[in-house]
């Protein structure tokens, strides 16, 4: 083994230059770890001359990142530009089929197209690791594929993006608007370049579909995800569940459903209620907590920064700390053959409690329309509250929040489908399943 594992750095932005702050603070105490020195060879952005508190003078400059894949003195390429296709995905091709490793945290490149990169890196004989896409500086791929590898893993889920995290949780203990939280996570540096995809649920469902495909051995099925947002959740709801003992937050959930006889991966990203008991309903601002069960060691709860230069730049670095040390574990844990072809499990089949929200016109037989309806799809109503103005204005649309018994999702879908286009309800009721 050469006693220096040469790396080109793509993206100097909040993680770039992390890694090489990273590699500089700790660079002793890197080689003793790594068995060699990790040294960066060559660095490339978008702009060459801009201030990033580091200094580039020691390493060749590239304006065209993919030239790195060409160069002879580069061992492993470290993608941190970001984007599912794109650049990224150009270099982290050509890094690959040229034979050089590939480091990654790029959780939208992963989630689309991690099986192909997976296959190209198997077939060249070279390592690929992504430890910093998902769950930031947590160690939980390397968690669940290496020190859970014995386990069967039972269910998986967890806090998946500290942008919704810190968002809800703000707006939990300060009463503040969403938007203007949102704002503030936006300044943090927590949100994504487009902060729609933190507030839709599309940047936890990437990292959930990653995480599942290690979790379960199943092929990366990102489509499959079930995804909804936090944009629809107000003050009022985040109001209510404190009432009724939870918190709200954005989780990813995903396990396995062999009722059928067949295993089926069930996927989902939502915001849900957290029991306050729950471990996850203490995770607060924009921390990431990832929880895994399994057959034998039991619950592992993997708790941390899921953002922020230097917790991501930890990830990265130990991904090359790992390819410096010979670590040829296989990217998704398997090797991509043997990955199970992944079956969507039907949402329907799965039983759950269940919030419902719905902002009603205030006349009489409202309540007897919307109770009606759940009871002829038997949905068992186990509390409602209805929300009166406070100035009382007669005509105003008031809430009613109600909590149903455990019961197949698909009874509160069919209630929801007869009261569709209802003029009672003048808005889309919203859904979130209570954590079970
Ligand atoms: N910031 C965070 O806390 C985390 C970020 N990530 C991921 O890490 C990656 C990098 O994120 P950040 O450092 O936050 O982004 P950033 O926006 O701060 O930096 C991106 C860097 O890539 C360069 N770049 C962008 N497009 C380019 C192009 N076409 N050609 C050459 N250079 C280009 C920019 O000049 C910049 O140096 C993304 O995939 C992101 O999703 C993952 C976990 C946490
Ligand atoms: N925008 C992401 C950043 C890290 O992945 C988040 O908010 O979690
Ligand atoms: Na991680």
């Amino acid at each position: 083994m050469a006693e220096t594992l040469r790396i080109a750095l793509a993206g100097l932005g909040t993680v770039g230059a992390g890694v090489l702050r990273l590699l500089e603070d700790n660079g002793e105490l890197i080689t003793a770890r790594a068995g060699r020195r990790i040294e960066v060879v060559a660095v490339s952005a978008r702009e060459r001359s801009k201030d990033r508190g580091v200094d580039l003078s020691p390493y060749a400059w590239e304006d065209d990142m993919t030239a790195f894949a060409g160069r002879d003195d580069v061992d492993v390429v470290v993608e941190l530009v970001g984007g599912s296709d794109g650049p990224a995905l150009a270099l982290a091709r050509k890094a690959l089929a040229g034979g050089k490793g590939l480091v990654t945290a790029n959780k939208a490149m992963v989630a689309h197209h991690g099986l192909e990169l997976a296959r190209l890196a198997e077939d060249r004989g070279t390592p690929m690791r992504y430890e910093a896409a998902v769950a930031g500086g947590i160690p939980v791929i390397k968690g669940l594929g290496e020190g859970a590898a014995a386990n069967r893993i039972e269910r998986i889920y967890g806090i998946l993006n500290g942008t919704c995290n810190y968002i809800l949780s703000e707006m939990e203990t300060t009463g503040r608007d969403f938007g203007e939280v949102l704002a503030d996570a936006q300044a943090l540096g927590y949100a994504e370049a487009d902060p729609a995809f933190d507030i839709e649920g599309v940047d936890a469902a990437h990292k959930l579909a990653i995480l599942a495909s290690v979790a379960f051995g199943t092929e990366l099925d990102f489509a499959a995800v079930d995804t909804s947002g936090i944009t629809r959740i107000r003050s009022a709801d985040i109001a209510q569940a404190r009432a009724l003992g939870y918190v709200i937050r954005l989780l990813g959930i995903s396990d396995c459903d062999e009722s059928g006889g067949e295993r089926r991966l069930f996927q989902r990203v939502a915001p849900c209620l957290v029991p306050r008991s729950h471990p996850l309903a203490s995770v607060d601002g924009p921390t990431n907590a990832v929880v895994a069960e399994g057959n034998h060691v039991g619950r592992l709860l993997f708790e941390g920064a899921g953002a922020g230069d230097g917790p991501t730049a930890s990830a990265v670095v130990a991904d090359l700390i790992d390819i410096a040390r010979g670590n040829a574990t296989a990217p998704f844990s398997l090797p991509v053959a043997s990955l199970e072809a992944s079956k969507p499990a039907d949402p329907g089949n799965r039983r759950s409690r269940a919030y419902l929200r719905f902002m009603v016109a205030d006349r009489p037989g409202v309540l007897a329309e919307i109770t009606a309806a759940m009871r002829d799809a038997g949905v068992s109503i186990e509390s409602m509250i209805q929300q009166g103005h406070p100035d009382d204005t007669d005509g105003d649309p008031v809430l009613v929040t109600m909590v149903t018994h455990e019961g197949p999702e698909s009874s509160v879908t069919a209630a929801l489908n007869v009261l569709d286009g209802s003029p009672s309800l003048v808005e889309e009721p919203l859904v979130m399943r209570l954590l079970g």
